[in-house]
């Protein structure tokens, strides 16, 4: 028989779907069995239970937008107090120098940064492809497994470089050809379209000016062929809209319809530089936006409309995106930054914490394809994460679930993916922790040590 444990009496179990859990639930294997209402016990039989007392239970946050390789660029002199361009600018130079040992260490970190924060699903968007790291995904997908969180590892890409008016240094753009046989090759590999799938693949050429509109176009193709989604950067600074109109004379989301990507199988970050009218056509479409607020407020990127979106009937989901424009990965915090950044742009009454969580969590598992995340209900994925309120924060709280995010949660103290513990007591239960920073900043140094100076 698979395993039975009934996690009971949480101080507030918050389901994300208005089912009453006041009393816990019973995980049974990888799934959750029941949840169980106040007042009463599990109505099947469990082998094991779980003192939830003092804690707010949660799905697992879904974080989907990351770049992991950016943990090893975290403030970094060179790229402070810049507007998107520049900041990329000043970063391509180094990232050309990644390596496989660099972003194994990087993908360990990030995913160990994010299961601590209650994080149980990343998407990561890695576009960075050099002679050093023709294979990178392939490293992700091994360091991913180790670390037991579930990923979307996207093949991105750049193919625009400055010689042909692109904004990227040729020493990380890839031919055409290339990017599309090694993004067939990852799918083969490593895309699993399960329902409890630790691992897929996604597609995600860069930005519209960092990739050609030819291979937009072959990209949607091959998605289409192989059944995956599709992610890409659009409308995040108004740099983004005067390229767009100059090198392909439309604004990003006419480019994005002309090569066919406003559709139900692609998610994009940001999203912010929208017209009213081009918020409806992305609602029409079924096409998702990934919001990133600490990043849009970090490089003065503007303020993401979301109410607007949610009106429009967007499918819209959270993201830290990359350790360089953040500088953390920690979800709890940005659902958090998402709910101030909404109240500041709409008013206070218009954007709670349960939004701010509702985007964290079925937001994201919407974006990604993945019904079975983001709520926890019967048959869902034991995707949980436990956060104690034994904080100094905490104290004097009358709300538990709005004190997690007005009083700043930052650690959740226990997490399980898939009926599996990866947290505990706020310390991962499967690595030592110390030894992936010791090796990751390690790598970090090595990144530095061989980028030419500023
Ligand atoms: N916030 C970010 N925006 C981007 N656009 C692009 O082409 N790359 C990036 C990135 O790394 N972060």
């Amino acid at each position: 028989m698979t395993e039975t444990l009934w996690l009971r009496h949480p101080a507030v179990c918050w389901t994300g779907n208005g089912a009453n859990a006041d009393n816990g639930l019973v995980v049974e294997g990888s799934r959750i069995r029941e949840l169980v209402p106040a007042g009463h016990e599990p109505s099947g039989h469990y082998a094991h239970t779980f003192d939830a007392s003092g804690h707010v239970l949660l799905p697992g946050l879904i974080n989907t937008h990351h770049h992991f390789y950016q943990t090893l660029t975290r403030a970094l002199p060179r790229a402070l107090n810049k507007p998107l361009f520049p900041w990329l600018e000043s970063l391509y130079p180094v990232w050309a120098n990644l390596d496989d040992d660099a972003i194994h260490a990087a993908t360990e970190l990030a995913l160990s940064e994010l299961l601590l924060s209650g994080c149980t699903t990343a998407a990561d968007h890695h576009y960075v492809f050099s002679q050093l790291i023709p294979r990178a995904i392939d490293v992700q997908v091994a360091a991913a497994k180790r670390m037991g969180a579930r990923v979307t590892l996207t093949r991105g890409s750049m193919s625009f470089g400055e010689l042909a008016g692109g904004l990227p240094p040729e020493s990380v753009i890839e031919p055409e050809p290339v990017i599309l046989s090694e993004s067939a090759r990852l799918i083969r590999a490593y895309h699993d379209p399960d329902p409890e799938a630790l691992c897929r693949i996604a597609l995600a050429p860069c930005s519209p000016f960092s990739v050609t509109p030819e291979l937009m176009r072959d990209t949607a193709n091959l998605a289409e062929e192989h059944d995956v989604l599709l992610h890409t950067h659009l409308g995040e600074t108004r740099d983004e809209t005067d390229f767009c109109i100059q090198s392909h004379g439309q604004r990003p989301l006419d480019y994005l319809e002309d090569v066919g990507w406003l559709t139900p199988r692609t998610w994009l970050a940001h999203g912010i530089h929208f017209t009213d009218d081009e918020i409806r056509r992305i609602a029409d479409s079924g096409t998702a936006v990934c919001h990133c607020p600490t990043s849009n407020m970090l490089l003065g990127s503007g303020h993401f409309r979301g109410c607007d979106m949610h009106r429009a009937g967007v499918r819209v989901g959270l993201g830290v995106d990359g350790s360089a424009s953040n500088d953390g990965s920690n979800m709890i915090q940005e659902a958090r930054q998402a709910m101030l950044m909404q109240k500041l742009t709409y008013g206070a009454d218009q954007f709670s914490h349960l939004d701010a969580l509702a985007l964290a969590t079925s937001g994201g598992a919407q974006l990604l394809g993945r019904p079975e995340l983001g709520q926890l209900a019967p048959g869902k994925q034991a995707d949980l994460a436990l956060f104690s309120l034994d904080e100094p924060r905490f104290s004097g709280h009358a709300d538990p679930l709005a004190a997690l995010l007005l009083c700043g949660a930052h650690r959740a103290d226990h997490v399980m993916v898939g009926g599996q513990w990866k947290v505990r007591h706020g310390g991962l239960v499967d690595h030592d922790i110390q030894e992936i920073m010791a090796r990751h900043k390690q790598a970090a140094e090595r990144l530095i040590r061989r980028a030419a100076p500023a």
